[in-house]
């Protein structure tokens, strides 16, 4: 096993450097992750006057402990739901997993690290692999790429409920979220997965029932559009009876409870609720207390970030000010992280999202009557350059937690050229519209060598050709390529494409600021490397050559940039073929915590395993200990389960 290799010295170099930085006072911190893994430990730190570790254990502990609680409660039947009214009717399929178990397992688990090393299946309980994922193996395909049909919208439910319905294994899924969620220190509420059907479609249903304390009307459509004017009066009387007409059909009552409410109580306690304001800091410090792994962790943090930066800029205030109503609710908290869990669970490495598509009109939220697409929404799609469609729909089919959790897993819009479709999961939406609100997450795998093409425009009537009041917003009017993608870390690839493009130019005239930036944005853009090396080009003037390694799909995009942001006139392109390793990911159970570790066969049959720096990094800051000694128990680990 090749240890203290080249990539380590790099891991090690880089830990040591932003350690230095900060201790001088730079802000060198980049990841939401650190900022908040970094909080809890202080928290915990300064709360119990400990060192570090029995420190973090201890804070860790009791939310096991309030976790165990919560799960008392639920299996006592004190369900937020009980107190609305009883249990929805008629679930053909309940996949309701008992939740004390899994949260007396978790404080256990929790109390037990630090004694050894075990190794479990990514995003998998320990001791609870069910049959049917193999034991790397979440319940996808490891280097899995994700298709997400935003075409009917998306809302943090309807996400959850898709990935669920995508994995191999749902039950191990729901197991996966059930676990995280009973570590969360948030109280008054459970959650639910089912079996819906929408427009005769079976979809699985992801809902989080709140106590009459939090709970919101989200789903209640005479809240949300009812006494906002006749035409949307009577889109409400429209939708129940559209929904009910659906669930005649499929002899499926699931969403009737809501119903049921919405008609109880009309709109008149908008405001009665103490309804929980929390601030940007209160939900990461949630976050940071959740027994869940660190890349699970960095995308609910990524996605609450992207949904602070798109409220601070709806209500013009910053984002450490921005105070969260309906977004920070515990729906959307718990949406957030579920989703996180599961993108984890599945190994998703790439997430296609070639557009999110909106309806239009108007919503009422605690705000009052908002336009559709509501700000926050079109705030997220502005500021991370996720295209937008609009379709004929009246009503809100994109919510900010919806749009937040796309842009915080997006690594492309454009669908390979070929693929084959290996897995399909469809997650239901509660409000009723005249689209059935149905988000698919399809697991693709790219044929060999297949490039991107351009998304094609949405099947949206308001998109229509001389229609401008309807135009698609996302479609751009030229072809330009969008400049930035939100690029999946490279170390996480366990499919490593074996024909790349380098692309190169040479550079006289540019300032080293210049050359610097460019760099930056082409790494953001998803560039695999990007090198610029010193050369003598004609009568002996120095310039710099630049070189950008890249997936065939993203050529345009590099491209796009380089003219932009280099003097250059041209540039050169060169196809090539790479051997690489196979892969395969395991996390491992460390006196640090879990690490995720990538493990490489040779052709002779040995591995050489890599750990994930993020992971170590993550570890080594929390635990005050060294980098390189966080990466030999994760390695010493894998061996131990390998040999
Ligand atoms: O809570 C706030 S501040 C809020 C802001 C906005 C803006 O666009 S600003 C919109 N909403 C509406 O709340 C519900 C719930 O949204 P989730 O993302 O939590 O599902 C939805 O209708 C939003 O449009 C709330
Ligand atoms: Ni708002």
């Amino acid at each position: 096993m090749a240890q203290g290799t080249m990539r380590d010295r790099e891991a090690v170099m880089g830990a040591v450097g932003d350690a230095v930085r900060n201790g001088a006072g730079e802000d060198a911190v980049s990841g939401a992750g650190e900022d908040a893994v970094r909080a809890a430990a202080e928290d915990t730190r300064s709360g119990a006057g400990e060192a570090l570790v029995s420190g973090a254990v201890s804070g860790v502990g009791e939310v096991a402990v309030r976790a165990v609680g919560g799960a008392i409660r639920n299996a006592m039947g004190e369900t937020p739901h009980d107190a609305r009214g009883g249990m929805p009717a008629h679930r053909e399929l309940t996949l309701r997993a008992k939740n004390g178990g899994n949260a007396e397992k978790n404080a256990a688990k929790v109390n037990s690290r630090g004694k050894g090393h075990r190794v479990v299946a990514d995003g998998q309980p320990d001791g609870e692999r069910d049959g049917g994922s193999s034991a790397c193996d979440g319940g996808a395909s490891i280097g899995t790429t994700l298709w997400l049909d935003c075409q009917s919208g998306i809302a943090g439910d309807m996400l959850v409920a898709a990935l669920i319905d995508v994995a191999e294994d749902p039950a191990g899924a729901e197991r996966a979220v059930r676990e995280v969620l009973a570590s969360l220190p948030v109280e008054g509420f459970a959650v639910e997965v089912s079996r819906v059907y929408k427009a005769g479609i079976a979809c699985r249903d992801f809902n989080v029932m709140l106590d009459a304390a939090h709970e919101n009307h989200d789903h209640d459509m005479e809240y949300l559009h009812g006494g906002g004017g006749g035409a949307l009066a009577a889109r409400s009387a429209c939708d129940h009876a559209l929904h009910e007409h659906a669930h005649e059909h499929a002899h499926e009552h699931a969403h009737e409870h809501a119903h049921e409410h919405a008609h109880e109580h009309a709109h008149e306690h908008a405001h009665e609720h103490a309804h929980e304001h929390r601030g940007l800091a209160e939900v990461e410090a949630l976050i940071a207390a959740a027994s869940m792994t660190p890349a699970a962790r960095a995308i609910a943090l990524r996605a609450f970030r992207i949904l602070a930066s798109a409220e601070a800029a709806a209500h013009g205030t910053t984002i450490d000010q921005v105070h969260f109503h309906e977004v920070g609710a515990v729906d959307s908290i718990v949406d957030i992280i579920s989703a996180a869990v599961l993108f984890d669970y599945l190994h998703i490495e790439r997430v296609i999202v070639p557009q999110l598509v909106d309806g239009h009109g108007t919503v009422r939220c605690q705000h009052g009557i908002i336009p559709v697409p509501v700000p926050a929404t079109l705030n997220i799609c502005r500021e991370n350059g996720l295209p937008l469609g609009i379709c004929d729909v009246e009503g809100e089919l994109v919510t900010p937690t919806g749009a937040a959790l796309a842009a915080a897993v997006v690594t492309g819009f454009d669908l390979p050229e070929r693929s084959v479709v290996r897995r399909v999961g469809l997650g239901a939406g509660k409000r009723s519209y005249s689209r059935p609100s149905i988000l698919r997450a399809l697991i693709v795998e790219p044929i060999n060598g297949s490039t991107g093409t351009k998304p094609q425009p949405c099947a949206t009537s308001g998109g229509a050709e001389g229609d401008p009041g309807r135009a698609t917003l996302g479609e751009r009017e030229d072809d330009r390529v969008p400049l930035r993608r939100p690029a999946a870390p490279h170390s996480h690839e366990l499919t490593a494409p074996t024909s790349v493009v380098k692309l190169e130019c040479d550079i006289d005239d540019a300032t080293g600021e210049e050359l610097g930036y460019v760099a930056e944005l082409l790494r953001e853009a998803g560039a695999r490397e990007v090198h610029w090396l010193p050369i003598f080009t004609k009568k002996g003037r120095p310039a710099y050559q630049l070189q950008v390694i890249c997936v065939p799909e993203d050529v345009a995009r590099m491209e796009s940039v380089i003219f932009r942001e280099t003097p250059t006139l041209g540039i050169r392109r060169v196809p090539m073929e790479r051997t690489v390793l196979r892969r395969r990911r395991l996390t491992v159970e460390t006196p640090y915590g879990s690490i995720r570790c990538k493990v490489a066969e040779l052709p002779d049959g040995s591995v050489r395993v890599a750990p994930e720096f993020e992971d170590c990094r993550a570890a080594a800051r929390a635990f005050g200990a060294p980098l390189r000694e966080v990466m030999a128990a994760a390695r010493g680990a894998v061996s131990g389960q390998n040999g």
